[in-house]
C-alpha cells in the first residue's frame, strides 16, 4: 500500500500562538484583552499564521450569564471585532468561543474561525455540553442555559491545512477528532476551559490521546485562572501536542502566550513510521467520518 496519501497534510510550517488571558464580567475589557494579546503576539512573532483564543473569552463561564452575553452571528459585536482584528493584523484567528444567540432563540457555545481577510471560514457549536456532578468538588450543567450543536466541523484554513474544531468537553468524545483526521485534517483545535478539579487529572491526557489516536497536532487554548475573581476557576495550561503525543509547549495557569511552529515533516514522519492511517479495519468497525455532516459554516 502506498503512503503518499498521508503526505503533506500540512502544506508548510505553521506558526501558532495560543492566547491565555483572564476573562471577567466586563465584555469590553475582555475584547480589549484580546486586542492587547494579539498585538503582543504579533510584535514578538510578526510571521504568525494563526492566533487561538480560549473558550468563552468574552464572558464569564457561568450558566446564569451565557444569555446576558449572547450575540447573534454574524451581526453581533464580537464577530465584527474578531473579523476586524484578523483583517487588521493579517492573521488567521480561531476565535475561542462565546455565547451565540441563535435565530431559533437558543443559546449556543460557539467558535468562529476567521481568515486573514476577516471572513468567517468555520463555525462550530459545542456539540457535547459540559454536564457533570462530582459530589463535593464540582457541579456544572451547561444544558441549563445552552443548546448543543449538531455537527462536526472540519475546514480548510487558507492554503495551510485542514483543521478540525471542538470546544472543551468535546475533547472527551474521540469521534470529532477521528472525523476531522479521516477527512484530512492535520490539526485539531480545542478552545477549552477545564477547571482545577478535572484539569490536573485529564487535560493533558486528552490532548495526548487525541493526538496519538489520530496522528494530528492538537491545540488547546484555555483562559488564565482568575484566582482573585471567584467563580469558575479555569485550569490554564494551554498547550500544543504533536502527532506523536509529545507536549511541545505548555503554559502555566496565569496570563501567557505560548508559541509553537507546526512542521509538516513531523506529521508525515509520524504517519509513515506507524502507518495506522492505512491499516484501519472498516470491515470490522464503522468509519464514523462517513456519516458525519461536516460543513464549514
Ligand atoms: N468547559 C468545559 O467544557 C469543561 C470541561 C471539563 O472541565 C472536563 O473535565 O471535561
Amino acid at each position: 500500500m502506498s503512503i503518499k496519501n498521508s503526505m503533506s497534510i500540512i502544506n508548510r510550517n505553521i506558526k501558532v500562538a495560543l492566547l491565555q488571558f483572564y476573562t471577567g464580567s466586563d465584555k469590553q475589557a475582555n475584547l480589549q484583552k484580546v486586542r492587547e494579546f494579539a498585538a503582543k503576539a504579533l510584535a514578538k512573532e510578526p510571521a504568525l499564521d494563526l492566533l487561538v483564543l480560549p473558550e468563552c473569552f468574552n464572558s464569564p463561564y457561568a450558566v446564569d450569564q451565557f444569555k446576558n452575553y449572547s450575540e447573534p452571528i454574524p451581526s453581533g459585536e464580537t464577530t465584527k471585532f474578531l473579523s476586524d482584528l484578523a483583517r487588521e493584523y493579517n492573521v488567521n484567528i480561531i476565535g475561542g468561543s462565546f455565547p451565540e444567540l441563535g435565530s431559533d432563540n437558543k443559546i449556543y457555545n460557539t467558535s468562529l474561525t476567521f481568515d486573514k481577510r476577516g471572513e468567517i471560514v468555520a463555525k462550530h457549536r459545542k456539540a457535547h455540553l459540559f454536564d457533570i456532578d462530582i459530589p463535593g468538588k464540582i457541579t456544572f450543567k451547561e444544558s441549563i442555559s445552552l443548546a448543543p450543536g449538531d455537527k462536526a466541523t472540519v475546514f480548510q484554513l487558507d492554503n495551510l491545512c485542514k483543521i478540525g474544531l471542538g470546544i472543551c468537553y468535546d475533547i472527551r468524545f474521540p469521534e470529532l477528532a477521528m472525523i476531522a483526521a479521516r477527512q484530512g485534517a492535520g490539526i485539531m483545535c480545542y478552545p477549552g476551559a477545564f477547571n482545577t478539579v478535572t484539569g490536573p487529572k485529564f487535560w493533558t491526557k486528552f490532548a495526548v490521546a487525541r493526538a496519538i489516536d489520530n496522528q494530528v497536532y492538537i491545540l488547546m487554548c484555555s483562559p488564565a485562572r482568575n484566582v482573585e475573581g471567584g467563580g469558575y476557576q479555569a485550569y490554564g495550561h494551554s498547550m500544543v501536542v504533536d502527532p506523536n503525543g509529545d507536549v511541545l509547549v505548555e503554559a502555566g495557569h496565569g496570563e501567557e502566550i505560548v508559541y509553537c511552529e507546526l512542521k509538516p515533516e513531523v506529521l508525515d514522519e509520524a504517519r509513515k513510521n506507524i502507518p495506522i492511517t492505512l491499516q484501519r479495519r472498516f470491515d470490522i468497525y464503522h468509519d464514523v467520518s462517513k456519516d458525519a455532516v461536516a460543513k464549514a459554516i
